[in-house]
């Protein structure tokens, strides 16, 4: 029998948080929390000789369970975004500048808020009361990336504990310093704060290219719909990237971050996020993350040539029907060999043929069905059928076809419809490989998917070519991937991306479930 780490006394009942320590009733419980609360967490911040700090669940999780919540040390416009309100974070046509600093606030109320007090009492202090000029506040503005680095600034002066939290984050000074990252921030950030703001006498170089490199390393980016927030948090900033991760970051309206697991994870695993895109290849997820995190990542997708056998990477051999994968994913310089006939490529024809291919996708953009399906065809005799390229168009098109005009899925011919099935079914294969689980990737693609049979079942239904056994089972189908997708898009803010679509996938849940029930007696 364990013992109540209130009272000592015989205790069952496990603390639900950490699942560590117990109590014998609710009122010990309570009488302990200011002691626990420090304590009561389900991970171990451990150090890793590979991965520095890193979190290691300190008990098991399902699914869809979460680890950690907690509000930003610092939050603000992302670097090389549109000017916004830098008092509600919010988009707006009535910007102004602020009359006691000169930075953009919507409203009286903004200028005085606690989130604008920062950058505006540094601005007007540093300044003597005279407030910048900025202009062109519609385009893209450099002056943005300063916010956040002022806010940090900021918080020396008022807040000591929040300060020390945020000095002891990796800044990469040393790898940032030999990339050159330095010096262009040093043309522009630090310029700004020290020489434009006139703060130089309060805070130095050194100082500030630290800063630079704590947002840069940490910053968590934050979607908004006025534009791309960054925000740094004290314990999620901890986390280590995995290119196939079991958890997955959101963040709440209220700008704290959610960290879920997506699979089932065990005590002593490592818990990991991908820092990228799951649907990027081992390259430009290499490049992003020794670009902005200043690591090479060797986690068993990217040390993978196959990436997990979903040949994301993989090109076509033009020698014969096998694919060319590098030999050493992790050496950039390694040749790439065709897995049947041998031959061998430098990898600079892969990475330019490519890049070629890219730029064409880039072009498409977003692209109608037409464009995107003549881009899958020209393609198809030189890339793997899922090379990253092919499922971002494949991936296009799954959520294109069924939404191009207001008739929606009942616009599409039967072979569209079963094209769009196909799409859906074979990317969920690549997404449930890379990014296991409940990802936010498999919520859309199950989205799209119900969609489809529901609409079979529906005119399977009018023209009576469904027996009822197939129909519920159709239905019992649509139900289970609606559940699962609303779940998924429930974790989202609920203003941008996914998390405008879960109340209408929980409306349409609703709906399919009385159905169920109405047909099933
Ligand atoms: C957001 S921080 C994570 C916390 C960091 N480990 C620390 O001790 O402060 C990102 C940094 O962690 C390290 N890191 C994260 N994931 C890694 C991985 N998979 N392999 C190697 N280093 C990793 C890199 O140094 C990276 O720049």
């Amino acid at each position: 029998m364990e013992s109540c780490a209130a009272c000592f006394k015989p205790a069952t009942q496990k603390c639900s948080g950490c699942r560590v320590i117990y109590y014998c009733a609710r009122e010990c419980q309570k009488r302990h929390w200011k002691a626990h609360k420090d304590l009561c967490r389900p991970y171990l911040i451990e150090r890793d000789e590979e991965l520095g700090r890193c979190l290691v669940a300190s008990r098991d999780f399902e699914a869809g369970e979460i680890l950690l919540k907690e509000p930003p040390l610092v939050i603000a416009p992302a670097k090389f975004t549109k000017p916004i309100c830098l008092g509600c974070h919010k988009k707006s046509k009535t910007l102004y500048n602020c009359s006691m600093c000169g930075w953009p606030v919507c409203s009286k109320s903004c200028e005085k808020s606690r989130l604008h007090e920062p950058e505006c009492t540094l601005t007007s202090r540093g300044r003597k009361g005279e407030q910048i000029v900025l202009k062109d506040l519609d385009k893209e503005h450099p002056a943005m990336g300063c916010i956040a680095i002022l806010r940090v600034l900021h918080i020396k002066e008022t807040d000591e504990k929040k300060w020390t939290l945020l000095m002891q984050l990796e800044d990469h000074v040393e790898a940032r310093r030999a990339l050159g990252h330095e010096e262009v921030d040093r043309a522009t950030i630090v310029r700004f704060i020290l020489q434009y703001l006139n703060l130089g006498q309060v805070y130095d170089e050194l100082l500030v290219l630290k800063i630079c490199g704590i947002v840069t390393v940490n910053g968590f980016e934050v979607p908004m719909e006025s534009g791309m927030l960054t925000a740094l948090y004290p314990t999620a900033c901890f986390i280590e990237n995995n290119c196939a991760p079991n958890c997955t970051r959101n963040v709440t309206k209220a700008g704290d971050i959610v960290i879920r697991s997506t699979l089932s994870i065990m005590k002593g695993d490592h818990i990991a996020i991908c820092y990228t895109d799951p649907l990027w290849g081992t390259i430009n997820r290499q490049t992003h993350l020794q670009n902005t995190k200043y690591f090479r990542c060797k986690c068993t997708r990217c040390r993978d040539p196959t990436e997990l056998g979903t040949c994301m990477s993989s090109v076509r051999c033009q020698k014969c029907s096998g694919f060319v994968q590098p030999q050493d994913p992790l050496d950039e310089e390694c040749s790439w060999k065709c897995d049947r006939c041998g031959m061998q490529i430098e990898p600079i024809v892969v990475n330019e043929l490519v890049e070629k291919i890219g730029e064409e996708l880039v072009k498409i953009g977003k692209g109608g069905t037409k464009d995107l399906e003549a881009f899958i065809e020209k393609n198809k005799k030189l890339l793997h059928p899922h090379h990253f390229y092919m499922c971002d168009a494949k991936l296009a098109l799954a959520q294109t076809y069924g939404h191009e005009c207001e008739k929606g899925l009942f616009a599409l011919q039967e072979d569209q419809l079963q094209r769009k099935e196909n799409l859906c079914l074979e990317l969920l294969r690549v997404v449930d490989a890379v990014a296991q689980g409940k990802s936010r990737l498999r919520g859309i693609l199950l989205y799209e998917l119900q969609a489809l049979v529901a609409l079979r079942s529906r005119q399977g239904c009018l023209d009576g070519t469904i027996s009822r056994d197939e129909l519920l089972h159709k239905v019992k189908a649509v139900k289970s991937m609606l559940e699962e997708a609303s779940l998924i898009f429930g974790w989202e803010a609920e203003d941008v991306g996914e998390g405008q679509l879960a109340a209408i996938a929980r409306k349409e849940l609703e709906d399919v479930q009385m159905f169920y029930e109405s047909i099933s007696y």
